[in-house]
């Protein structure tokens, strides 16, 4: 579809000054297209891809359609989220900087209600808001519909589906009839378009989207991990790709809590976003997220829809999404404007199902990728500290460092062997790799071999070993590999990360009664 410049969609000066300072070159597809239409005074289904501007193309007819010498409310915009109402209000300020007189007012829940009856008082032109908070405001007779002319549903065929759809009929009740109404998601099911038919004037369909559902800067990636691995699988990909910002996404608030401590306890730095929590708190993690002070968004479908953070350069499916939709629209968070980004998908025994709906939907292939060891971890972390080295050398003054490092290579060692030896120490600050050392690791499997000494004669079967320790510690039983038992001893292979805390948690213990003894193995 074609694209315009800005110039030749008949705006007003101050919008187009606005959109200059937004750094915009041209406008997007669905812009170009939806913009001249809903100026033209028609209703309007506009479905594009996530991340293509559709924010804009409602936001400058909401602005431009707006009398400002008459104080009342003439456009509303409903989103399903008070985060996306606090995003859609604040892009539309950016596009309204240069009307003086023109108000818009966000009004969502969580919010003190005196302030917004205070600020509706004052007099606004443009509302942006959730449907319960605006009803509320209907029903104290604060918030006044009469003078609507522009009806705006952000993320449509959600706001249409069973959980909102009471709410709108009865906001829609109390505006005028002769208004226009404009739909716009990047997820337009075919019962849902029926439906919204009902409420539109002779619509225009704009679709904007390609073959796929999904944008094709996004690479998708689905990883078949068992329920108790998913965060250690989590963390190696975190450490491999290394995102600026990532948003892992869970499908209950008691997931998405859990998750938030595991990866904290990681040494992560990450924040939850769940409907239980306080309207406070929901805007802090947001900014903190927005600002990069935490860099990993663990969230519910709250932030499924509409919201554009810049530099969420991967997406996590902890869980696979209940709706095929949902996956659009959580995935479509990274690869924003033309931007690159990486979806990463776990997908647990049945869930593979659902992923192949979700496949047929999107019309996408989803690709089966292996999970990285902890030795691929290690490789990217040594290559992210070499880029860094780099960049020191051609950048920084190293002289008196380099005194230092003459004076060891005059004694006995060569450059290469301190350098190795320095890369060593910071590898293993990472508390993961911590005591456990490199000759007693398979970095293949990731495995680490624990010696268990049982003792003469005494009947301990590999079930009985395994069992102890699942019993002791929360290691989940089918990450132990191979056990083999010997004589009076015993091998059992954990994964690395869990050495630790086996050992710490097994010396001086027993099994049936049986003092055991265990240690870390030499290498095979
Ligand atoms: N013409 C344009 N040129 C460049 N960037 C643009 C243009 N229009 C909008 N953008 C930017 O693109 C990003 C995505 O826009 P927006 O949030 O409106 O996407 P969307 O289509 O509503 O996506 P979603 O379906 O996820 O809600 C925003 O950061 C916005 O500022
Ligand atoms: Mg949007």
């Amino acid at each position: 579809m074609e694209k315009l410049s800005f110039k030749e969609l008949n705006l007003s000066k101050e919008i187009l000054k606005a959109i200059e300072d937004l750094g915009f070159e041209e406008a997007t597809p669905i812009q170009s297209k939806a913009i001249p239409t809903a100026l033209q005074g028609k209703d309007i289904i506009g479905q594009a891809q996530t991340g293509t501007g559709k924010t804009v193309a409602f936001g400058i007819p909401a602005i431009q359609i707006i009398d400002t010498n008459v104080n009342k409310i003439q456009s509303i915009i409903l989103c399903p989220t008070r985060e996306l109402a606090i995003q859609v209000s604040e892009e539309l300020k950016k596009l309204s900087k240069y009307i003086k007189q023109l108000n818009i007012l966000p009004i969502y829940g969580g919010q003190s209600i005196e302030r917004q009856i205070k600020a509706l008082k004052n007099g606004a032109h443009i509302i942006i808001g959730t449907p319960g908070r605006i009803i509320d405001h209907i029903n104290r007779g604060t918030l006044k519909l009469d003078d609507v002319r522009m009806f705006i549903l952000d993320e449509a065929d959600e706001m249409l589906n069973m959980g909102f759809i009471e709410d709108i009929e009865y906001i829609l009740q109390k505006t005028p009839k002769d208004k226009q109404t404009l739909l716009f998601s990047a997820t337009m099911p075919g019962p849902i378009l029926d439906l919204a038919k009902k409420y539109l004037k002779n619509p225009e369909y704009i679709k904007v989207v390609h073959k796929e559902l999904t944008v094709p800067t996004i690479e998708q990636y689905y990883f078949e991990v068992k329920e108790k691995d998913k965060i250690e699988v989590l963390s190696r990909l975190l450490d491999i790709y290394n995102p600026n910002l990532a948003l892992v996404f869970c499908n209950t608030k008691k997931r998405v809590d859990e998750v938030v401590t595991s990866l904290q306890a990681r040494g992560y730095n990450a924040g939850a976003l769940h409907g239980d929590m306080k309207q406070p708190q929901r805007d802090k993690v947001m900014l903190k997220f927005r600002t990069g002070q935490i860099d990993i968004l663990v969230a519910t479908d709250v932030a499924a829809r509409g919201i554009d953070v810049e530099n969420v350069d991967v997406v996590f499916n902890f869980d696979v999404p209940q709706d095929e939709e949902y996956y659009v629209h959580r995935i479509g968070r990274t690869g924003r404007a033309g931007r690159y980004g990486r979806a990463f998908t776990f997908v647990s025994g049945k869930e593979i199902y659902k992923l192949r709906d979700i496949q047929k939907y999107t019309k996408t292939k989803i690709k089966l990728e292996k999970i990285p060891t902890l030795h691929d971890v290690e490789e990217s972390k040594a290559s992210l500290i070499i880029d860094k080295v780099k960049r020191i050398i051609n950048e920084d003054n190293l002289e008196r460092y380099i005194d230092i490092i003459e004076r060891i290579i005059n004694e006995e060692y060569t450059s290469l062997d301190v350098a190795a030896a320095l890369l060593k120490i910071i590898i293993n600050q990472d508390k993961r790799f911590e005591d456990i050392d490199d000759n007693k690791v398979d970095f293949e499997s990731g495995m680490v071999r624990l010696f268990i000494n049982v003792g003469r004669n005494h009947k301990i079967s590999p079930k009985d070993i395994v069992g102890a320790i699942a019993d002791k510690v929360k290691l989940p039983g089918d990450l132990i590999g191979r056990i083999d038992i010997y004589d009076k001893f015993s091998f059992v292979e954990v994964p690395v990360e869990y050495a630790k805390e086996v050992l710490e948690i097994m010396k001086d213990n027993t099994i049936k009664g049986k003092r055991i003894n265990i240690e870390i193995a030499k290498s095979k």
